[in-house]
């Protein structure tokens, strides 16, 4: 459904896309995680046709991106940073404008029910809530029936309640056979909605696949964490039962990278005691794209 190929944009001398080519399958919820400034609003906005890009092929539903942008428009909802709504407008006056815009839309009364919004239909924007403000704006993307659905960061702002209303909002649209397309930095997020997930740092795409094979392609599923000062130990932590790596991490914390989490334990709690190393604070869990991150980038996203 969308085609990138080789996409490059610079600002100045700095190259803030670079190079990257990929493809998002129809229907699939696709999404782009990475830090602030990694690039996702810039590839999100070539992509939709509101920034051109100094270099590369972009391709939507069969329309040139940048050569054909009337076109585009039609088959894409947009749902921005930013999205332009008016605090004096009551939600259904909001929906009715952005429909008045194209020649065929979806009836007002259909979205209001679809986004959840029935109630607050006669509310001005300015009295809703962040949630709710997000909902009427991922209505307003769709009331001309696109096919593909940019997403640019939905969630950011809003609380967990909110979070979670607004996912199944985005599964819903693929459930009607859209395809979506969408940057977020919450990991947790990324996880639950996306069926392929590329990682995007400094302009570049580091790693592209499914959530679970990029996890599983870390090798080893479980992370020990415990405070320890210095790194005088770490030779021994790496010959403890299944201990695959010793990762240093931020504010004297080490982290074991370990596929027998019972094991590794059985022979850390003997070796904590004979040097005397307190393991308060120790934690475990199991990898996720947090560590996908870490392992691409050698920080931490969160
Ligand atoms: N119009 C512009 N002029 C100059 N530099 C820009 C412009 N827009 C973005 N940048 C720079 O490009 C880089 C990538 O920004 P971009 O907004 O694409 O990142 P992002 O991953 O979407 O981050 P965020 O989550 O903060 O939106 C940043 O260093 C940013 O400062």
């Amino acid at each position: 459904m969308i085609q990138v190929e080789n996409l490059m944009k610079r600002y100045g001398n700095q190259t803030v896309v670079d190079h990257i080519s990929f493809e998002v399958k129809e229907r699939e919820i696709f999404g782009m995680l990475g830090p602030n400034g990694a690039g996702k609003t810039t590839t999100m906005e070539m992509i939709e046709g509101l920034r051109d890009p100094d270099d590369g092929k972009i391709v939507v539903a069969g329309v040139d991106a940048k050569r054909q942008k009337k076109k585009l428009k039609q088959h894409i909802g947009m749902q921005l940073q930013s999205t332009s709504l008016f605090d004096y407008l009551t939600v259904k006056e909001s929906i009715e404008l952005y429909a008045s815009f194209y020649p065929k839309a979806r009836p007002v009364k259909e979205l209001l029910v679809s986004f959840d919004l029935q109630e607050k239909e006669k509310t001005w924007v300015k009295h809703l809530s962040g949630g709710q403000r997000q909902r009427l704006a991922i209505a307003i993307a769709v009331v001309h029936d696109p096919k593909v659905i940019f997403l640019d960061e939905p969630t950011t702002g809003l609380d967990p309640a909110a979070r979670r209303s607004l996912w199944d909002i985005v599964l819903q649209l693929r459930e009607e056979g859209r395809t979506i397309f969408l940057s977020t930095h919450y990991m947790e997020e990324a996880e639950v909605l996306c069926d392929r997930i590329a990682i995007m740092d400094r302009g570049k795409i580091l790693a592209l696949d499914t959530p679970r094979e990029l996890i599983r392609q870390l090798g080893t599923n479980t992370r020990i964490e415990f405070p320890s000062k210095d790194d005088c130990y770490d030779s021994e932590f790496s010959t403890l039962a299944g201990v695959k790596k010793v990762v240093r991490l931020e504010n004297d914390l080490v982290q074991l990278h370990t596929d027998q989490l019972a094991d590794t334990l059985q022979q850390l709690i003997p070796l904590a005691d004979k040097y005397h190393l307190p393991l308060n604070g120790i934690s475990t869990r199991t990898a996720t794209l947090e560590d996908v991150f870490l392992e691409q980038t050698g920080k931490r996203l969160s």
